[in-house]
């Protein structure tokens, strides 16, 4: 990737995340919502998404974009989303394709189907003999309207590949925490997603060639629901880290060399 890429939502953690592992393998254009705490080392605006003006301005020049601006949380009330998360990551969509963009890597969420976690399921399927999966392959099934705005940016992404052309990988972001897993969460545990790994997957979905994807981005964690097979095929995603491997905040084991 010759031209910068801009990475929206810089200032977050997942933002974090990805500069702390890729701070050198990429030309970046940041965008913050805020004046960031330190002056950032690379090119960078304060804008908000879902401004056309800031979102052109953000745009100029990119060959690449990771979205991750948005709402996190799950419990977000619909006009929030709709404006953070449905209305920014349209007004993204369509700066992209002015701009010529060649690829567009969107934040989704786990709780875009976080509803197929039923009471006949649960807890069980959180559990390492548990065999359940989803893939990447299913429909949305959102348990909240945070869920239906990542299930929408997943759609519009869909939208704006087949009208024009742009490769699209939407990454069902687990639970991501810094140093280790969630502790006393089963849930947490089986979709942690380490900084290193959440690093690795984005590079992964700025280098690899694809159409139109949807992966899940956790680690290799013994415990897991959610397929990490589409992201190792088509992206070359290789985790490290696996939540099986601390008991609370301690490593107990080594990543299998
Ligand atoms: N942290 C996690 O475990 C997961 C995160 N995600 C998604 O990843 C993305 C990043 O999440 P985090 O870094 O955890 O959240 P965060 O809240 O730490 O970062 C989000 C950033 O987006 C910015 N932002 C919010 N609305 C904006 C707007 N209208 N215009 C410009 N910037 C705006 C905020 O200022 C913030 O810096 C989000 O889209 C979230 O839904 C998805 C699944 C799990
Ligand atoms: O999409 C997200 O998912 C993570 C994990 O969900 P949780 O309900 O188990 O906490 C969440 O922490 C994060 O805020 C959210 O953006």
């Amino acid at each position: 990737m010759d031209d910068p890429v801009l990475l929206t939502g810089a200032g977050g953690a997942v933002g974090a995340a990805i500069l702390e592992g890729l701070e050198d393998a990429y030309e970046w254009k940041l965008m913050f919502h805020s004046p960031p705490a330190e002056e950032p080392d690379h090119e960078y605006l304060i804008g908000d998404v879902s401004s056309e003006g800031d979102v052109a301005a953000a745009m100029d020049g990119v060959g690449a974009v990771i979205h991750l601006a948005g709402d996190p949380r799950p419990e977000a009330p619909w006009d929030s989303v709709l404006t953070n998360n449905i209305d920014g990551t349209q007004k993204m969509y369509e700066a992209a394709i002015d701009e010529g963009v060649e690829k567009f890597v969107f934040a989704s969420s786990n709780h875009a189907v976080g509803a197929f976690e039923t009471d006949e399921r649960t807890p069980e399927m959180y559990r390492p003999d548990d065999q359940y999966r989803l893939d990447g392959s299913e429909l949305p099934r959102p348990g909240n309207l945070y869920g239906v705005s990542k299930a929408t940016g997943e759609v519009l992404g869909r939208y704006y590949h087949d009208q024009h052309g742009l490769s699209v990988c939407n990454i069902r972001i687990g639970n991501l925490t810094r140093g280790h897993p969630p502790i006393d969460y089963e849930r947490g545990q089986a979709m942690w997603l380490s900084y290193r790994d959440c690093a690795h997957i984005h590079d992964c979905a700025l280098q690899a060639d694809y159409e139109y994807e949807i992966v899940y981005g956790i680690s290799d964690n013994d415990r897991k629901y959610y397929s990490i097979e589409r992201a190792k095929e088509v992206l070359g995603y290789e985790p490290m880290d696996n939540s099986a491997h601390f008991e609370g905040e301690e490593r107990v084991a080594e990543p299998d060399a």
